[in-house]
């Protein structure tokens, strides 16, 4: 018995597995071949008529609140205009019905003429009002829009600043994030203008396809089974459309962070440097020839889609004019009213057009509208349950059995961490790279939440803790680059800070080595820190480090955590920095990550940290004494700058 499988080629394509173009087997890029999305993509490509359908109303739900709360003048007045135009549709249909059996009646035709001018009146006025009716319709879904997409853009970005920090680790989030930045604000838009055209159409067809039942019962039927073929294959595409995205967003945003690579001047120099262009640009090639196969496929499928559709459609048109040649034949129906009932289905078959064509797109958008709820909904629902206020300034912050593990890893990051810091302590925090340092700052600082353990402040649970009142300041390993004012990169931590004369500003300027860096600026404080604007400047790295510190010290909070602070300044900032920090010292702990270990011999306490767990404890001396791993660290250290590097050193003192 042979086993078979079924390719799916678009799979196989997104997930590196595929051949290249040429026919050699493809060197799998590695992430692709793990990509994320495919845990999602049983539930994502298997979209049945009946999860659209259950989207569909809590897209509208969402549309319509969305757009109420944005404009609600425009909403009602879209709305009037919305039934007024198609009552009038429909009223037009009855005064041509009226036009041409008064032209068609015997006698002279100029009487007749005459006749039908009421009629002809009546029809002119009802163009002229849906005329005007549209142009409201048109006016109000102009004003609505661009505030609707503000609001939706505006909710999203205050969603995304209040997302855990961990969730950034996550490559699923990165896809839903950007199933709900990208397609799902753009849906919310075309929702809007659809959920319009909805309404017009529906609002029209029903007067249009009452005119119609009343100049013959038979002729409704027949034009709504011509339109059904052309519902299915729309709806079919759009299904097509979502799993195409759904499918190959990771290999989208991996373009998409090539490009990045190539326009950000830091990874242009490197690239430059090590001639890595090749290398890149055939990554980024791969990943584009993989979306193209994937595109030319999904253009083929939904054109064999569209042609069943359209045959379809053209039988049942048919069929509707045929019914309207038996109907004449047998006399059923007089010449004028068959002339009104061709222009009659002409109107029913585009209102109904539309308002499918309207209702499938309002499908597809409905599953992007999804993403972009489910997303605002999960971040609601991960959100802290942190209702207390944090102390303004602890006694202690207590460790407790502290472990974290980083999404998608084995071995723990930190395990088993118990630490007692206290009230106006230098706590230092050692030990070789990957040890869990910056880690357990991290934690600290309650930017990550404990997996084990907990940590205590005051004795209260740090996840009960509103994040925004922690009386934190943080020095970080790679601050950012703030493309703001040299001003606001400073204060922005602390933007209420009462500073009349800056003189705050000024003096963590002078503690930092920031006021050196400033004085070179040409606009000085006002400067713009950003080339990528005009008259902007950059800084160097240790530049941008001496703004960090003087940003935190600005921040003034009772908690002090350094990542490295001073490992791109120079040897005279350095001792600049750590001078304030001794004269910012008092009743103020400091956490000081760093691996210049003659920068911590006067910290209270010295925590030494391996493999994610604290191995030692101590003051400098305590530590040296023993002869553990700080000792062998910090005399590996010291030998490096004596002129006799094999004379053992003196014990410490
Ligand atoms: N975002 C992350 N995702 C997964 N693992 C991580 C992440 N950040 C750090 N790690 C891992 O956690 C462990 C501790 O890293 P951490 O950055 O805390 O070390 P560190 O002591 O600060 O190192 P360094 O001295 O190099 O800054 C390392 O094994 C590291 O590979």
């Amino acid at each position: 018995m042979t086993a078979t499988t079924t390719r799916d080629p678009d799979k196989e394509a997104a997930t590196g597995q595929r051949r290249t173009r040429r026919g050699e087997p493809a060197a799998a890029l590695p992430q692709l071949s793990t990509a994320a999305w495919h845990s999602l993509s049983g539930d994502l490509t298997r979209i049945s008529l009946w999860r659209m359908t259950r989207a569909l109303p809590a897209t509208l739900r969402l549309v319509a609140t969305t757009a109420w709360t944005a404009h609600r003048g425009a909403v009602v007045a879209g709305g009037v205009a919305h039934v007024v135009s198609g009552v009038v549709t429909g009223f037009g249909l009855f005064a041509i019905t009226g036009v041409l059996t008064t032209l068609l009646t015997a006698g002279p035709t100029p009487q007749r003429v005459v006749a039908a001018v009421p009629s002809l009146l009546a029809l002119a006025g009802a163009y002229a009002l849906r005329g005007f009716a549209d142009t409201v319709v048109s006016g109000a879904t102009a004003r609505l829009r661009p505030r609707v997409r503000r609001q939706v853009e505006n909710d999203l970005a205050a969603a995304i600043s209040r997302v855990e920090l961990i969730a950034f680790e996550q490559p699923t989030f990165h896809d839903d994030l950007d199933r709900a930045r990208y397609a799902g604000m753009d849906a919310v838009d075309t929702s809007i203008n659809q959920g319009s055209v909805l309404l017009g159409s529906l609002i029209s067809l029903a007067a249009t396809a009452t005119t119609v039942a009343l100049l013959h019962p038979l002729l409704l039927p027949v034009l709504v089974l011509s339109v059904l073929p052309e519902a299915w294959s729309t709806l079919q595409n759009a299904r097509l459309e979502y799993q195409f995205l759904a499918q190959w967003i990771e290999t989208r945003r991996r373009m998409a962070v090539y490009l990045d690579l190539l326009v950000h001047k830091h990874s242009a120099a490197e690239l430059r440097a090590f001639a890595a262009q090749p290398r890149l640009l055939g990554e980024h090639d791969r990943a584009a020839t993989a979306m193209m196969d994937g595109h030319v496929r999904l253009g083929d499928r939904q054109t064999r889609v569209g042609l069943t559709g359209r045959s379809l459609t053209g039988v049942g048109i048919a069929a509707a004019y045929a019914m309207l040649g038996w109907l004449l034949y047998t006399a059923a129906m007089p010449l004028a009213v068959a002339g009104a009932a061709v222009l009659a289905i002409r109107t029913v078959r585009s209102s109904l057009t539309q308002a499918v064509v309207a209702t499938n797109r309002l499908f597809e958008k409905s599953l992007y509208v999804n993403d972009l709820r489910t997303f605002l909904a999960a971040v609601g629902a991960n959100a802290r349950p942190a209702e207390l206020p944090a102390p303004t300034d602890p006694a202690t912050i207590e460790l407790r059995g502290l472990g974290f593990t980083y999404p998608g890893k084995d071995a723990p990051a930190l395990s088993d961490v118990d630490l007692t810091i206290r009230r106006g302590q230098v706590i230092a925090l050692v030990g070789e790279n990957g040890s869990g340092k910056s880690t357990l700052a991290k934690l600290l600082a309650g930017l990550y939440l404990p997996g084990q353990g907990a940590i205590l402040w005051d004795g209260h649970d740090l996840t009960g803790l509103d994040p925004t009142t922690l009386p934190i300041a943080v020095v970080m390993q790679e601050p950012t680059r703030w493309p703001l004012t040299a001003r606001d990169a400073v204060t922005l931590g602390r933007p209420d800070r009462a500073d009349p004369d800056e003189e705050i500003l000024h003096k963590v300027a002078a503690d930092s080595g920031a006021d050196t860096v400033v004085a070179d600026l040409a606009h000085g404080w006002d400067a713009l820190l950003t080339t990528r604007f005009r008259d902007g400047n950059d800084l160097s790295g240790g530049q941008w480090q001496r703004l960090a510190v003087a940003r935190a010290l600005y921040r003034d909070a009772a908690v002090l955590i350094c990542d490295e602070p001073t490992a791109a300044l120079d040897a005279r900032a350095e001792a600049a920095v750590y001078e304030s920090l001794r004269t910012l010292q008092a009743g103020r702990t400091v956490v000081l990550i760093t691996h210049r270990l003659a920068s911590v011999r006067h910290a209270d306490l010295i925590v030494v940290l391996h493999h994610g767990r604290v191995i030692e404890t101590g003051t400098h001396h305590q530590l040296h004494a023993a002869g553990g791993r700080y000792a062998e660290l910090y005399d590996l250290q010291a030998r490096s700058y004596r002129e006799d590097p094999d004379t053992p050193l003196p014990a410490a003192t």
